[in-house]
């Protein structure tokens, strides 16, 4: 079952390891089909080492229940499965534990647009989310989930404007139209973090003006985008 799937799942999984994204098993990539409801997402603690596209899992989009495979699904699978269901754009979610970034989800600081690099692939800050709420803990993965959506919800952020969100003391969650683009924007949210790090180390007043944010996002994704068209 959703054998092409699996082996895309599995190979951006191990994109992560290729650039340099995880250690251990600190991180999962899953890829949906939404005509059939269903998602594909890396087992739980398997080592990247021994893994196989024929160990990913698949689990019920509204149930979470596994539908096939051997092992269980990702431990944060109940926060991709919200993903999904709140944000019908997406076909791929990534969450690392890539350093910079989760440096700054661990400051609870959003991550400022201070640089074209930024704005070229994310319109908005990189934002982090609020604190859970005690009653929240019980269904701790499903509810790390909610509390992505309720910040894009509450800040009227886009989310396919602005792909990836910092989950406060935890780490970094991307997402694209499929596992691949989700694997590129978690390369590009490590990036931005390492160099804001570093551009407010430099000077911490460092800002940008909002116009060079909005030229440089509308280059690549506004309605007249140029990069990597057809030329005209
Ligand atoms: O967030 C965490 C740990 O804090 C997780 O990302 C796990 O480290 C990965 O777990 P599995 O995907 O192997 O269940």
């Amino acid at each position: 079952m959703l054998e092409e799937l699996k082996e895309k799942v599995f190979q951006a999984n191990l994109d992560l390891v290729k650039h340099n994204l995880v250690l251990f098993t600190w991180g999962n990539v899953s890829g949906i089909d939404r005509e059939k409801g269903l998602v594909v997402i890396k087992p739980s603690g398997v080592s990247y080492d021994d893994m196989k596209a024929s160990d990913m899992v698949v689990v019920d989009l509204q149930t979470g229940k596994v539908v096939e495979g051997d092992l269980n699904p990702s431990s944060d699978t109940p926060t991709h499965l919200e993903l999904y269901r709140n944000f019908p754009e997406i076909g791929g979610v990534v969450h690392t534990h890539s350093t910079y970034a989760t440096a700054w989800a661990q400051a609870g600081l959003d991550i400022p647009s201070i640089g074209t690099t930024h704005a070229d692939y994310f319109h908005d800050a990189i934002p982090c989310t609020d604190d859970m709420t005690a009653d929240m803990m019980a269904e701790y993965e499903l509810n790390t989930g909610v509390v992505i959506v309720n910040k894009f919800k509450k800040d009227n952020i886009n989310y396919v404007h602005t792909p990836g969100v910092l989950v406060k003391n935890h780490g970094p969650f991307t997402w694209g139209k499929n596992a691949d683009e989700a694997v590129y924007h978690a390369v590009v949210a490590e990036q931005v973090a390492k160099m804001a790090f570093v551009s407010f180390t430099v000077n911490p007043n460092t800002t940008m003006n909002p116009l060079l944010v909005e030229k440089h996002f509308n280059r690549k994704h506004g309605p007249n985008a140029y990069y990597g068209q057809k030329k005209k």
